[in-house]
């Protein structure tokens, strides 16, 4: 690994001899982590079906190290959204934010999604979470893991902090900003990390980052917590970023996090923090931890302010159209979805309970994407399938691990099998992987062609 000259002179410099270690720590392979889907399975049940070697992440529960000569995305529990691949360090922040089920959730940068899946599973379904990212491009891939992942309760945005910030004035109990960094932390696991840090200077990043940080903070409610965390090293963009916004921001305190596991205290001494405040951050360091390294702080709102005047949700009204929607639930589900539903073109929507009107923002999804009205019929979407389970469906197909029908259909060939006619959910054990439709003597394929698995 070729470090770029200036950053090696300076983590030397504000390292002292713990530069060696990290430098010896590089030396070694990334490791590679997988999260358990715990809306899907729990982790030590995962862990049971799996063939290959699981080992604990500390710091979270439904996390897991595997071997570097192991494939896990091409597993086909992969497929039926069973986990999601993570670095191990990108895991904390959300473990440390503490969320209930129930709760309304801000992911302000959150594309490609890693850390919007793990808030989604702590949500349980219940509550709201608003995913948002400011780049079109990236949304698609957050969209897309927000479905695989079987998310029911997920607002997607894209959109900037200050439109956002209109809108939902004090509203969330938490809020997670990953913000975007220099990515010092990405340097081994991706060398064109260390061509884009030459490209985006450290000063630039942290005064975003400070923009970012102030805009999340207005839109915490009284007594919320928001978890701020980078993938880099340096100061400016970590306790810098903190020093400031606490300056500011006496409505705020930092609060402590675990100093367990090997993680290390902030440094104060690093950005002239005189009180010492940020030394409650958190620093995980690839030469203390098994992970490439992530800066943590969480700060709380006082819970004597105001809260601004509450959001009105979006007025439901019972949609003459979406007729085909439920007599599509009569035939095909065991119990109907409860709503509300949004009706959008022909495009229809669960939206999350108590959803507020988001007047003005680019909603990318309103709510959980259940499917298409087509010529006065319900197609139900893939999102649909992810987001059920094998016994909320009258007919379903079950493969085992192992059976040839499972590739075939994930390459989206139609399968020869006889059944009852009409939709069904086709299912790897009991976990969904999409829908089909099954008409006596073979199952039409509807796996979407963006998802299936190449020759
Ligand atoms: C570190 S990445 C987020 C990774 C993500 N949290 C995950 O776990 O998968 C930072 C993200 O911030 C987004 N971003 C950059 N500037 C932003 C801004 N002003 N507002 C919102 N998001 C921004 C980038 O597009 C990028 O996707």
């Amino acid at each position: 690994m070729r470090l770029p000259e200036s950053f090696a002179l300076r983590m030397q410099d504000l390292l002292k001899e713990e530069w060696r270690e990290l430098l010896q720590a590089w030396q070694g392979e990334p490791y590679q982590g997988l999260r358990v889907n715990t809306l899907k399975i729990s982790a030590p049940e995962l862990k049971k079906r799996v063939s290959f070697r699981l080992e604990p992440i500390p710091w979270v529960e439904e996390g897991y190290y595997y071997p570097s000569g192991e494939r896990p995305a091409k597993h086909p529990y992969y497929q039926a959204g069973l986990y999601y691949l993570q670095e191990p360090s990108a895991m904390a922040p959300v473990a440390c934010l503490d969320i209930k089920p129930g709760e309304k959730v801000l992911d302000l940068c959150a594309a490609p999604g890693g850390k919007s899946t793990q808030i989604a599973a702590k949500l349980q379904g219940q509550g709201l979470l608003v995913t948002n990212d400011n780049n079109a491009e990236r949304v698609k891939a957050l969209v897309w893991n927000m479905e695989h992942w079987g998310a029911t309760n997920a607002v997607v945005t894209n959109e900037t902090p200050e439109r956002l910030a209109r809108v939902f004035s004090s509203y969330f109990d938490k809020i997670l900003v990953d913000a975007p960094c220099s990515g010092e932390g990405m340097f081994r696991k991706d060398p064109r990390a260390i061509k884009s840090w030459e490209n985006y200077s450290v000063e630039n990043c942290a005064l975003l980052q400070k923009d970012i940080l102030e805009l999340a903070a207005s839109m915490l409610s009284p007594g919320g917590r928001l978890l701020y965390s980078t993938c880099t090293f340096s100061p400016e963009e970590n306790e810098g970023v903190i020093a400031d916004f606490l300056a500011k921001r006496p409505d705020f305190k930092i609060a402590p996090l675990p100093l367990t596991h090997g993680w290390a205290q902030g440094r104060p001494e690093w950005v002239n923090d005189a009180a010492g405040l940020v030394k409650e951050a958190r620093r995980l360091w690839p030469h203390r931890v098994k992970g490439e390294g992530h800066f943590l702080a969480l700060l709380e709102k006082d819970s004597t302010e105001l809260l601004s005047k509450p959001l009105s949700p979006v007025h439901y009204r019972e949609e003459k159209n979406l007729e085909p929607l439920y007599a599509f639930m009569e035939e095909n589900l065991t119990h109907p979805l409860a709503g509300p539903f949004l009706l959008q073109g022909q495009y229809v929507y669960r939206i999350p309970q108590g959803l507020p009107v988001m007047q003005g923002l680019k909603v990318v999804r309103p709510g959980w994407f259940i499917g298409v009205l087509k010529n006065k019929r319900f197609e139900p979407s893939q999102a649909l399938a992810m987001g059920l389970y094998k016994n909320d469906v009258q007919r379903t197909l079950s493969f085992s691990l192992g059976d040839e029908e499972v590739e075939r259909y994930l390459k989206g060939e139609t399968l020869l099998v006889d059944g009852e006619k009409g939709w069904t959910l086709v299912c790897l054990e009991e976990f969904p992987l999409g829908w089909g439709k099954q008409t006596g003597e073979y199952l039409k394929n509807y796996y979407p062609p963006g998802w299936r698995l190449l020759e």
